[in-house]
């Protein structure tokens, strides 16, 4: 997911309120992801815009809510405020082009057109006005705020500080940041350079991504700027998909060969499924859990003209047998379910989802679907171990764990942790081969 800049296809006030609402979802506990999948489409770019920002700088406009509401207000005001201060907290570069005057009267607007808010406009013009004033002097003389702006719960800092001692600060700041759009070329239409070229003539900068923890891409694209996927050249027709650096790397390693049988055993939206099809004619099973995003698979599938008789999209638990067919996996890609902690940059609303306990249950079922997985993979195959996590749980305590577990495993080489960089999310990386002789247990 990528916010784009200044999208202003709705009044100001109205998207204050709608993100001011989204952001209520997310608080108890709805995923922003799928709040923003019920908006119209001309509602989404800005209200994604204004939430994501809001977001980001929670810490900071909460600094400022406690200084000057002495009493905190209820979540509708709280969120609309929050909203409307994000507004100002732009950094120079990263200009939204509201003037002050404006954000103030938009949010009063956005207040008094709300009934829930009516009564609290008074307050929300006061607090923005003094918030105007402090951040102008701030850009004179800048306040050390916390380096990091964005919510992080405690266990969350704690666990990477600990992890990483030297890099966390830099880590979370980073996922603080808008994260660049880029595009993976389908290389079954048009190579990288060809792609580049109808950007260009389409008037759109990007550059090539080269390599990512040392692995080589081929078709990833960085945007100078962001732009609506409806102005990619050939965007409806498959050309190219939105996909993170990072993420371009699990087809990679994987490495289908034409007439594999490869399963994606935890497979929507399907972005890696589309990336192994485009790399080669496979036989594909696309396996996901999730009836809802099921559906998103064969969507992508579509735009991508990737389908064929020998793709399969198949509802199942990945854990259980009951949906497999009984023929044994050349190779097997293995994206588990995890805290996302590694895509916080594209998925600001994450940190004020999980919670600490999330991390334990999400091991066990990480492992409940890599032992399964591996019973189904042919011995020779290869499987791939995924996650966009920061946690060591879900990544290589899981590889080392498994390696101990299966005297069949061999260890290839894999990137194992990729921290999160201007360029790429946070992902875990393991690759087992399946060796030749009966697992110990
Ligand atoms: C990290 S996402 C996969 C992203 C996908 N590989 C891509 O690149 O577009 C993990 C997916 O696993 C699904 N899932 C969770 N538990 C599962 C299970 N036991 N079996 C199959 N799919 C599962 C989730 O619904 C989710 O769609």
């Amino acid at each position: 997911m990528t916010d784009q800049k200044t999208p202003r296809s709705l009044p100001l006030s109205e998207a204050i309120t709608i993100s001011a609402q989204a952001i209520g979802e997310v608080m108890v506990g709805r995923s922003l992801t799928e709040v923003l999948d019920q908006l119209d489409a001309h509602e989404r770019p800005i209200v994604q815009s204004l939430t994501f920002d809001a977001l980001r700088k929670w810490v900071r406009s909460h600094e400022f809510i406690q200084q000057f509401i002495p009493k905190t207000p209820p979540p509708e005001v709280e969120y609309l405020l929050s909203v409307a201060i994000a507004l100002f907290l732009q950094g120079r570069s990263d200009v939204k082009g509201y003037a002050v005057h404006t954000i103030v009267d938009q949010a009063v607007k956005a207040c008094s057109e709300y009934e829930p808010t009516t009564y609290a406009k008074g307050l929300v013009n006061a607090v923005l006005r003094k918030v105007s004033l402090a951040v102008q002097a701030e850009n004179e003389k800048p306040y050390p705020p916390d380096p990091i702006p964005m919510f992080f719960p405690p266990w969350w800092r704690a666990s990477l500080k600990r992890n990483y001692s030297k890099a966390w600060q830099a880590m979370l700041i980073q996922q603080a940041q808008r994260a660049p759009l880029i595009l993976r070329v389908n290389v079954k239409q048009h190579t990288r350079k060809e792609y580049q070229e109808l950007l260009h003539q389409a008037g759109i900068a990007a550059e090539p991504i080269d390599s990512v923890a040392g692995v080589i891409l081929d078709s990833a694209l960085l945007l100078q700027e962001a732009v609506p996927v409806s102005d990619l050249p050939g965007f409806y027709s498959g050309a190219v998909s939105v996909q993170d650096a990072g993420a371009q790397i699990a087809a990679i390693l994987l490495d289908p060969k034409p007439g594999e049988r490869i399963l994606d055993a935890c497979a929507a939206p399907g972005g890696k499924t589309a990336h192994l099809l485009e790399l080669a004619q496979c036989e594909m099973i696309a396996l996901e859990l999730d009836g809802e995003r099921l559906g998103k698979i064969g969507g992508n599938l579509d735009r991508l003209r990737l389908q064929s008789d020998a793709v399969r999209i198949v509802r199942g638990d990945a854990s259980k047998t009951a949906w497999w067919d009984g023929k044994l996996f050349d190779k097997i890609l293995l994206d588990a379910p995890c805290s996302a902690s590694g895509i916080v940059a594209r998925h600001p609303d994450i940190p004020f989802l999980r919670r600490e306990a999330d991390i334990k249950a999400l091991q066990t079922r990480q492992r409940a679907i890599l032992e399964q997985a591996w019973k189904i993979l042919k011995i020779g195959g290869t499987l791939l171990y995924v996650t966009c996590s920061m946690f060591p749980e879900e990544g290589e305590e899981q590889a080392t764990w498994f390696a101990a577990e299966h005297t069949d495993a061999l260890r290839l080489s894999a990137p194992g942790q990729i921290l999160p960089a201007e360029l790429n999310d946070g992902f875990y990386y393991a690759l087992f081969k399946k060796m030749g002789h009966e697992p110990r247990r």
